[in-house]
């Protein structure tokens, strides 16, 4: 019988943002967000956990070699948004507010794109924007279809 285990790695990165919504007023912005909608944005040492889920190769001992792990983070999280303007220097925020739980999204994407292919899956994405405001995102999709 194998074993299934949850391999985990922790990155941090800087980065500035202004929480602001295409869909809303300014008035409404203003309301929502608050002193994260300050027109001159704002800075966070976000923390990055990814969790990965697999089984345990009973030759290597690895789930996944961590070492693989570290160069996908670096490439899927820190060299996207380490030291950027989320909102002016990520595409994906363009149009999209840069919320932790859209942040979190985006690294779930990004890290199932460069994440080698082996006996195991992305199972999180945690992402502490602060000491005390934290994200966790599992891929679980709604069936809503008016998403914009
Ligand atoms: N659902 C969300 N709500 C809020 C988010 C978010 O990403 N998702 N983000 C913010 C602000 O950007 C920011 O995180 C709030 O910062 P702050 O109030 O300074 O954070 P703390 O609660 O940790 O600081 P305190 O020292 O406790 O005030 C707002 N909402
Ligand atoms: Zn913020």
């Amino acid at each position: 019988m194998g074993h299934i285990a949850y391999l985990r790695r922790k990155e941090t990165f800087s980065a500035a943002h202004r929480l602001h919504s295409s869909y809303l007023t300014e008035e409404e912005n203003k309301e929502l967000y608050g002193k994260c909608n300050n027109p001159n944005g704002h800075g966070h040492n976000y923390t990055v956990e990814i969790t990965i889920r697999g089984e345990v190769d009973p030759h290597t001992g690895m789930v996944m070699n961590l070492t693989d792990l570290k160069k996908c983070m670096g490439v899927a999280i820190l060299d996207e948004l380490d030291h950027k303007n989320l909102d002016l220097d990520v595409p994906y925020f363009t149009n999209c507010p840069s919320t932790t739980e859209m942040v979190a999204v985006f690294i779930w994407n990004n890290i199932r794109k460069h994440l080698p292919k082996g006996k195991y899956e992305l199972y999180e994405v945690k992402v502490h924007e602060t000491d005390n405001n934290v994200v966790i995102f599992r891929g679980e999709l709604t069936s809503t279809e008016d998403v914009p």
